[in-house]
């Protein structure tokens, strides 16, 4: 047997006794194994039925060449990392016929989860071999009092020949899965500033009275998203390539981050997008208002208080950078250098901070690009520049199946989609009128009654906007005949006058 953990000292000539008395049933087990031939371990098996069945399975077996290594929970003062990792490896594995159970949900889970109980035994396979994990708990012997731990530990039985393959490959996969299976339960967080609570989470990085938090339980989904189904295939593509190339982003000698520019009308899916990504990725956002902040020392000092695995979003760009130009503030005596800036805030986002994390995603708003500071839009400042525009058709069936769960309605929607194309609405105003009514026909009349009003309104804006253009015609028109009238008269003044001298020459 193999220990992994923490190994109890125990008293060298029990255990040499023990050792040699372990040696010689092997022995035994082995020779009995040869020499018994096969054709009599079957008779056995057919004339004595299930009993010696069992009793020979289990003695044939014990003799095989079976290894087995104990998991055990700590390792010297700390915790086993590979008997946390098998712990949570092991509830993806449970066999739908176990009988018994342990349910467990800790704070920073977001479901319920299950796992082995006492004397269960799972079977895995890796690569083309199978595996035994059996879950042993060892309680405190109550008559003899005093303080004793219970024992807890797995026991992982396969093959011998597998030994290297499971050490090497076999238990860091599981280190790796249980990562990943931790990361998707952890509920995604929300910080901000100015939240009362802390994060009660001891993972480092949040200085007290910088970040406060919050479970982010933002339910939206990239499928609950309407949005130009290309576009975000290309952005869920983006994020899995981003998040799939450190190796690539430290060979090529970038920081491992990736920049956002989300920008569009309100209402149309910009805050939403970022909790979509969030909880895809299952990373934290720090939202980042920074009209709370005075100088770019102070930013400095908050981005560094912020972990990896994380968004970092801060909205409304066009506003934030418009009220810290404090460069405008003539009366202000602070030195330039310590002030606000958004050139402050991108030379940090691009300078030396973005090497300090891996995996950080920044993403910035706008409902008006045009406006936007160029050097934010400089080519390599924002990794993708995402449009987030009026409702679609396409956009029209994602909340249609989102809020009233129906794929198509024979009346209704011809004529729905054909007022979406031609009116401008956005996701939001939609949403809010799908949600109306639970009868979803009710609903949908909602939708088109407003349609319609927006076409209506669009009609009038139109013949508003005709009707001034005829009015600058008629108006230029009249400019033009009272020009021509005055250079008429003019003209007639000239010629009168012109008669008059030559008539009076001649006179
Ligand atoms: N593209 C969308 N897909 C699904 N729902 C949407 C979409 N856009 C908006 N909504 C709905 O409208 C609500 C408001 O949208 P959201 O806050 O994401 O818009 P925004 O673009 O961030 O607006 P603002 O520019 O005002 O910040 C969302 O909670 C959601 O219910
Ligand atoms: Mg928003």
């Amino acid at each position: 047997m193999y220990y992994l953990g923490e190994m109890q000292s125990t008293a060298t000539n029990i255990f040499s006794a023990y050792a040699s008395v372990a040696a010689s049933m092997m022995l035994f087990r082995s020779i009995a194994n040869d020499i018994v031939p096969e054709p009599i371990k079957t008779f056995f098996y057919s004339t004595f039925g299930h009993f010696f069945k069992h009793l020979f399975g289990r003695f044939f077996s014990k003799i095989s060449n079976k290894i087995t290594i104990v998991v055990d929970e700590q390792s010297g003062m700390t915790r086993n990392q590979i008997y946390d990792a098998a712990e949570i490896y092991l509830r993806t594995k449970i066999n739908p016929n176990t009988e018994r159970l342990k349910v467990n949900k800790s704070q920073k889970q977001k479901n319920i989860s299950l796992s082995m109980a006492k004397e269960e035994e799972v079977i895995d396979c890796f690569q083309d071999f199978e595996l035994k994990w059996q879950f042993v708990l060892i309680e405190p012997d109550r008559e003899r009092g005093g303080y004793q731990p219970e024992k807890k530990y797995f026991e992982l039985t396969f093959e011998k020949s597998h030994k290297d393959i499971v050490v090497n490959e076999y238990l860091p996969f599981i280190l790796a899965k249980a990562k990943e299976i931790k990361d998707e339960e952890r509920a995604v967080k929300l910080y901000t500033r100015d939240c009362p609570y802390d994060s009660g989470d001891d993972e480092g990085g949040n200085g007290a009275g910088t970040w406060g938090c919050i479970n982010l339980d933002h339910p939206v989904t990239f499928d609950k998203l309407a949005m130009d189904p290309k576009l975000k295939k290309s952005i869920i593509e983006d994020l899995d390539r981003f998040v799939r190339r450190k190796d690539y982003y430290k060979k090529v000698g970038k920081a491992w981050k990736r920049g956002y520019l989300l920008y569009g009308p309100p209402g149309t899916g910009k805050s939403s997008l970022i909790a979509a990504m969030a909880n895809y990725l299952r990373f934290d956002v720090y939202d980042l208002e920074l009209t709370s902040l005075y100088s770019n020392q102070e930013l400095r000092r908050i981005l560094l208080c912020t972990n990896n695995r994380s968004i970092l979003v801060i909205e409304d760009i066009d506003c934030s950078s418009q009220m810290h130009n404090r460069d405008a503030e003539p009366e202000s005596d602070e030195p330039s250098s310590t002030k606000l800036t958004l050139s402050g805030l991108l030379n940090f986002i691009d300078g030396l901070w973005s090497t300090c994390g891996d995996e950080r995603i920044v993403i910035f708003t706008t409902n008006h690009k045009e406006k936007l500071d160029p050097a934010l839009l400089r080519p390599g400042r924002m990794d993708m520049h995402i449009h987030m525009g009026y409702c679609t058709i396409e956009g029209f069936d994602v909340l249609a199946y989102n809020y009233l769960g129906i794929n198509d309605h024979p009346r209704l929607f011809p004529e729905i989609k054909g007022l979406i194309k031609e009116v401008e609405i956005t996701p939001a105003e939609l949403a809010e009128y799908l949600m109306r009514n639970e009868d979803a026909e009710l609903a949908l009349e909602g939708v088109l009654d407003l349609l319609k009003q927006k076409k209506e309104e669009k009609c009038v804006v139109q013949e508003a906007k005709n009707e001034s253009n005829d009015d600058s015609k008629v108006e230029k028109n009249e400019v033009v005949e009272s020009e021509e009238k005055e250079k008429k008269s003019k003209f007639g003044k000239l010629v009168s006058t012109l008669t008059r001298r030559s008539k009076s020459k001649r006179d």
